[in-house]
């Protein structure tokens, strides 16, 4: 498999052949539940299938769209994933960054990151959008390769997250905690998330934020609380429940995507 940066620079060419897109400014990788914000974003100028692009697996969850999208808002040029590669796929963490590393060869110099999560606090019901803070990542790897030492203090913009508060004042922030997956946590490992300082168990984003710094982005997460983490309502988790709740929210987040990302 070709070196990272040259995989991304082939897949960001034939990005801009394909969507006649010279140069992209914003990307975002729309998580579980985010789709429907996707529409609040702006008119597509072009999509295309991301499987179309060299070095992307074709996404494994249906309904998930495995789309890319450009689209114009402002005097910027957005790049929409619709889905993502996960971690618990088994295709290894380059496959896992490959999009944020190819949104960084396609000229983006930011990225917003969004997931659909576990929340630990009862106030976050499902629905509730909470802005990452910082993130801890528990899948015991990295997508850097090398004796490359990236900081990662100030992962999550606090330019960007002010930005957010300043549109939706009501806005909370957590840690987000990454987890392997595909299963979720048992009760004991929410209390071991508490203990920790977690406030948000997903499957998604600490590895691609990582990514996005050493790529030199400034990175915006945004989680989605689909449901109460395992163990605080006593009920087992059922996914389908966990994306409608999603879905009925995203489309506020769409409007707040849609305020936050031409500035
Ligand atoms: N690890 C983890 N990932 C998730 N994704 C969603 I949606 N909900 C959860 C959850 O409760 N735990």
């Amino acid at each position: 498999m070709s070196i990272p940066a040259e995989a991304a620079s082939e897949a960001a060419r034939v990005l801009a052949e394909k969507t006649g897109v010279e140069r992209h400014d914003v990307a975002l990788v729309m998580g579980s539940g985010w789709l429907p914000a996707v529409d609040a974003l702006g008119e597509a100028t072009a999509e295309i299938a991301i499987a179309d692009l060299p070095g992307f697996a074709a996404p494994s969850v249906a309904g998930h769209g495995g789309k890319l999208r450009s689209v114009r808002a402002g005097d910027k040029n957005l790049l929409v994933f619709l889905g993502r590669t996960h971690f618990y796929e088994g295709h290894g963490v380059r496959a896992v960054v490959h999009g944020v590393r190819t949104a960084a060869a396609a000229g983006c110099s930011t990225v917003v990151l969004t997931n659909g999560c576990g929340g630990l606090k009862e106030t976050w019901s499902p629905g509730t959008p909470v802005l990452i803070s910082d993130h801890i990542n528990l899948t015991a790897t990295s997508p850097i390769e090398g004796a490359n030492f990236v900081d990662v203090t100030d992962l999550y913009s606090p330019r960007l997250r002010a930005l957010c508060r300043e549109i939706e004042p009501t806005l909370d922030e957590g840690v987000y905690v990454q987890f392997p997956g595909p299963h979720y946590e048992t009760p004991a490992e929410i209390r071991m998330v508490r203990a920790i300082g977690g406030d948000l168990v997903g499957m998604s984003t600490t590895l691609e934020a990582i990514a996005a710094r050493e790529a030199g982005l400034e990175v915006l997460g945004i989680s989605l609380v689909t449901n109460l983490a395992a163990g605080m309502t006593g009920e087992p988790l059922n996914h389908e429940e966990v994306l409608e709740a999603g879905r009925a929210a995203a489309t506020r987040m769409g409007e707040l995507l849609g305020a936050v990302v031409p500035r």
